[in-house]
C-alpha cells in the first residue's frame, strides 16, 4: 500500500498541501482531481521524490520514500510521467521508449564504454523491448525514427507512458496525461490506462480532466486548495456536494 500520511507542503506562505492523507489501494486506478491550484502536482511531485514536503511521511508497504534517490525509487518499481518531454525532445521516439529499460540492463558502465558483446545484445534487447511497448500503447510504426519534441501531442503522451512502462513499474504515477488531448485522444487514452491497469500496475493519475477521471477511476480523491474534501467511487463523487462546489463551479467559472 503507497499511504501519503499528514503530507504538508508550503511554499514561503503559500499552503499547496494542508496535512494531506491517502492510502492508495495496489492494483487499483486511483485518481486526484481538482480545480487550478487544489495542490496536485506539488502532491505528485512529493510523492515521487522530486520535491520534499515541509512535513508529513510517505509510505510504500511501510518503508518511507522520503529522500530516496531517483533510482531507488525506480528499484522499488515507483515510475512516473512528465507532462513533457523536453530532456527526451533530440532523441528518436524508439529510443526514448528504450531508454527506460536501462535499469533493467545489467551490463557494466565499462562494457558499454567499449561497445562489448553483452553490452551490444543488451542494447538489441532494450530495442526490441521498446518495440514491444510502443506496440502495447499503439504508437504508429511510422512515427517510430521521428525526433520525440516533433510529435503531436497524443503520440508524445503514449511514448511518455511507454517510456515509464519500460521500467517494469508496480506503481506508475501519471501527471495529467490528457492535458492538451482532443475528445478522441482523451477516450483512447482511457482504454490504454484502463489496459495497463487490467496488466495488474497499480496506477495514480493526476488529472484535471473529471469525465475522463470518472470514467475509468476504481476510486476518486478530490482535492481543493491544498486539502482531500472527499473520497469515494466515480458514483459516489459526481454526487458529492463539496465536489460539486469546489470542482464543477470552478471549472464553470472558466
Ligand atoms: N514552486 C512553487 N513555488 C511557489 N508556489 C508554488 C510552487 N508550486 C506550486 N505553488 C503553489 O501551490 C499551490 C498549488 O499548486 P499545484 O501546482 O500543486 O496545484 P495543481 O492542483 O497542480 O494546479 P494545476 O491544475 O493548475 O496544475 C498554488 O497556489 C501554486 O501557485
Amino acid at each position: 500500500m503507497l499511504q501519503i500520511i499528514n503530507v504538508k507542503k508550503s511554499f514561503g506562505g503559500v499552503h499547496a498541501l494542508r496535512s494531506v492523507d491517502m492510502e492508495l489501494i495496489p492494483g487499483k486506478l486511483t485518481s486526484v482531481i481538482g480545480p487550478n491550484g487544489a495542490g496536485k502536482s506539488s502532491l505528485m511531485n512529493v510523492i515521487s521524490g522530486f520535491t520534499k514536503p515541509t512535513a508529513g511521511d510517505v509510505l510504500l508497504d511501510a518503508r518511507t520514500l522520503l529522500g530516496l534517490p531517483p533510482h531507488e525509487m525506480c528499484g522499488l518499481g515507483i515510475a512516473r510521467t512528465f507532462q513533457n518531454l523536453q530532456m527526451f525532445s533530440h532523441m528518436p521516439a524508439w529510443e526514448v521508449a528504450a531508454s527506460g529499460c536501462f535499469r533493467l540492463q545489467s551490463a557494466s558502465r565499462i562494457s558499454d564504454l567499449l561497445g562489448l558483446p553483452s553490452s551490444r545484445a543488451e542494447m538489441r534487447r532494450s530495442e526490441e523491448r521498446a518495440h514491444e511497448l510502443l506496440d502495447f500503447v499503439a504508437f504508429e510504426q511510422a512515427w517510430r525514427e521521428r525526433r520525440a519534441g516533433d510529435l503531436p501531442y497524443g503520440l508524445q503522451r503514449k511514448l511518455e507512458i511507454s517510456r515509464a512502462l519500460a521500467t517494469s513499474p508496480k506503481w506508475l504515477l501519471l501527471d495529467e496525461p490528457a492535458a492538451g488531448l482532443n475528445t478522441a485522444e482523451t477516450a483512447a487514452l482511457g482504454k490504454l490506462l484502463k489496459k495497463i491497469s487490467s496488466t495488474g500496475v497499480s496506477l495514480v493519475l493526476i488529472e484535471h480532466d473529471l469525465d475522463l477521471v470518472l470514467e475509468i477511476s476504481d476510486e476518486v480523491y478530490v482535492m481543493d486548495a491544498g486539502s482531500v474534501i472527499a473520497r469515494g467511487g466515480p458514483a459516489q463523487i459526481r454526487e458529492d456536494p463539496k465536489v460539486i462546489a469546489a470542482y464543477i463551479g470552478a471549472d464553470s467559472d472558466e
